[in-house]
């Protein structure tokens, strides 16, 4: 493996105090020793997709990685678990949210970790905030950038909280 690599996170939250985890997330993440924080977007308050359910608060976050896309995973899962995330319903209400959404160039599909995350191309909340810091990334299976993909969703329910 090369020496460092770029990943994109996507947070989310919409139980508890949401700014407050989200940014303490970012800094758990931030303090594992492989995972450099290189840059994170403003947040968003969201309309939730899915079932009926309170807003999120959603931002992205880029980290310079040095350890492989499983072991990420495993460290986005354990610190979900750190902020109270227990699983219940798919798409249903979470204190924290971490989605991997770009690795690189990589494309993987196994049964834990797909990357890019399969949904991600079609998600206002991620590609709203994403674009603020990673406009240019290829996306590597549509092979378009970000700024590309992010002109053709529906905006209307993602509005800026605060700005970086
Ligand atoms: N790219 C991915 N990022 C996060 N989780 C992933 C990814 N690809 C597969 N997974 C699996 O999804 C569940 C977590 O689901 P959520 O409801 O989005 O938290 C996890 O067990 C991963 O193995
Ligand atoms: N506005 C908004 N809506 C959402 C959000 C979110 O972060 N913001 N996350 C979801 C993801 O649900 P889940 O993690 O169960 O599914 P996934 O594997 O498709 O990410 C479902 N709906």
């Amino acid at each position: 493996m090369k020496p460092s690599q770029s990943a994109a996170i996507a947070l989310g939250s919409n139980m508890g105090d949401s700014y407050k985890t989200l940014e303490a997330a970012i800094d758990t993440l931030a303090k594992i020793p492989g995972i450099i924080l290189q840059a994170k977007s403003s947040w968003y308050r969201t309309k939730a997709v899915g079932p009926p359910q309170p807003d999120y608060l959603n931002g992205c976050a880029i980290f310079q990685v040095e350890i492989p896309p499983v072991l990420l995973l495993e460290a986005l899962l354990r610190t979900e678990k750190k902020f109270g995330r227990v699983r219940r319903e798919q798409w249903g209400p979470r204190s924290l949210d971490l989605d991997l959404l770009l690795y690189d160039d990589i494309i993987m599909d196994t049964p834990h970790l797909q990357i890019p995350h399969p949904r991600m191309r079609s998600r206002a909340f991620v590609l709203i905030p994403l674009v603020e810091i990673a406009p240019d990334w290829v996306e590597p299976i549509s092979q378009r950038v970000i700024r590309d993909l992010a002109s053709e969703v529906d905006c209307s329910g993602v509005h800026l909280l605060n700005s970086i």
